[in-house]
């Protein structure tokens, strides 16, 4: 069948064209007509050449495009980074942010949430810093030689104290600047990981007057350290229970202290409370600060109050009631009843360890206190127990005042 369409006879030749007709078709064409069909001659069709050059041009736009997208989409992330507080230090190992939301607005002339964010999803495969360059705004990054440097070689005479993470410095920075360098203690299993990403992912992104600022951090090989204000006038704990703090603790500033008077521990209550309203209605989501007692509030040159270390600090939930269910952390005296029971952490769980605070302002007595007779150990149980009406508080507070501190 093939071979014999393949030698098929060819088709019959057309018959030849009258002379006239020729004749005719040439006076009505508009160029000369041949009387056999034309060569074919293979002239490139243009749009060969156009096709391929247009896609060339649309894929190089598009590509352009997107490159410009994603910078605008990274820098518009790291923006909200910035601004953003968010953090889940209870996943060991996680990047420290996502960073979706913005403390919002100005408090009290001065809170903002600035720009700052360095550490926070900045970490090597292996949970190593990688080291920042310095930054005008937010929190700046040391070398361990350059806080070794600012506190003589770590010397047990700039020993400001020691907490459960490590031990607290006094050192003066490269430009002068006093601060408190606070050196993590990482075990085998680097326990203080979690707290170093917490305070600096914190504390790079909440501004305001009523925390202690972090000025930088140190994330060099295995060290972890946190550069604070300095705050020369210690704890309000060293205040109010002198007998009660550590040796270390005493030498800031140099005793002796006076008796903190009524209107430095109004003050010191309503830096506080700015404090707490701060973390938890300026900021979204809420943050829990989890350890609020007064060993965790300073006191700067004028006495004025200031809220810090928050290793522990957790962010609430966007939910209705903002719970968390959480470790149960905190001192003792200052946990709240139904956070200490059930584990399901609010704000309102700060605002219990407030109120222990302002117990103590008042009273002058720690919130728990053994050596006292029975029915007295406990400093909330026995205000509530004791004092029946607000005067008979307040009388038997300050009686104890003027006898304890
Ligand atoms: N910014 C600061 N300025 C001056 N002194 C500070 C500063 N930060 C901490 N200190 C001193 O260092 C001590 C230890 O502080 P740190 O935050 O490590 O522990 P803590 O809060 O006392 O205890 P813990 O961490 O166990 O709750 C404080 O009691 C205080 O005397």
């Amino acid at each position: 069948m093939a071979n014999e369409s393949a030698f098929s006879p060819s088709p019959p030749a057309p018959p030849p064209l009258a002379a006239a007709d020729v004749a005719a078709d040439a006076l009505l064409a508009p160029w000369p007509v041949s009387p056999w069909p034309a060569p074919h001659v293979s002239r490139p069709n243009p749009l060969f050449a156009i096709l391929p050059l247009s896609a060339l041009a649309i894929g190089l736009v598009l590509l352009v495009a997107v490159a410009v997208i994603l910078v605008l989409t990274r820098r518009g992330r790291l923006r909200m980074m910035g601004a953003g507080v968010s953090v889940d230090g209870d996943k060991p190992g996680a990047p420290a942010s996502s960073c979706a939301s913005s403390a919002r607005g100005s408090h009290n002339g001065g809170c903002y949430a600035a720009a700052g964010c360095i550490y926070g999803g900045r970490l090597g495969p292996l949970g190593l810093a990688v080291v920042q360059p310095r930054r005008s705004q937010g929190a700046q990054v040391f070398t361990y030689r350059e806080l070794e440097r600012a506190t003589d070689g770590f010397s047990e005479v700039n020993v400001l104290g020691r907490g459960a993470y490590g031990v607290v410095f006094r050192g003066r920075l490269g430009d002068g600047t006093p601060a408190a360098i606070k050196r993590l203690q990482l075990d085998l299993r680097r326990q203080g990981e979690r707290e170093f990403r917490v305070e600096v992912d914190l504390l790079s992104r909440m501004h305001s007057p009523h925390l202690v600022g972090l000025l930088g951090y140190c994330a060099d090989q295995s060290h972890r350290l946190l550069v604070f204000e300095f705050m020369p006038n210690g704890t309000l704990k060293s205040h109010l229970h002198p007998a009660v703090v550590t040796e270390e603790a005493a030498r800031t500033p140099p005793p002796p202290r006076g008796v903190l008077d009524w209107q430095t521990r109004l003050c010191i209550a309503l830096d506080c409370a700015r404090a707490l309203e701060f973390l938890h209605e300026h900021t979204s989501p809420a943050v829990i600060h989890r350890d609020f007692n007064c060993s965790n509030v300073l006191l700067d040159h004028n006495y004025r109050a200031r809220v810090s270390d928050f290793a522990t600090a957790k962010v609430g939930s966007n939910k209705a009631n903002g719970q968390v269910r959480t470790r149960v952390l905190g001192t003792t005296g200052y946990l709240a009843p139904e956070y200490a029971s059930t584990g399901k952490l609010t704000t309102k769980s700060d605002v219990y360890s407030y109120g222990v605070v302002l117990l103590e302002l008042l009273t002058g007595r720690v919130p728990v206190d053994t050596q006292r007779p029975p029915g007295q150990h406990v400093l909330v149980s026995w205000v509530s127990t004791t004092a029946t009406t607000p005067c008979s508080a307040v009388y038997r507070c300050s009686c104890d005042l003027s006898s304890d501190s």
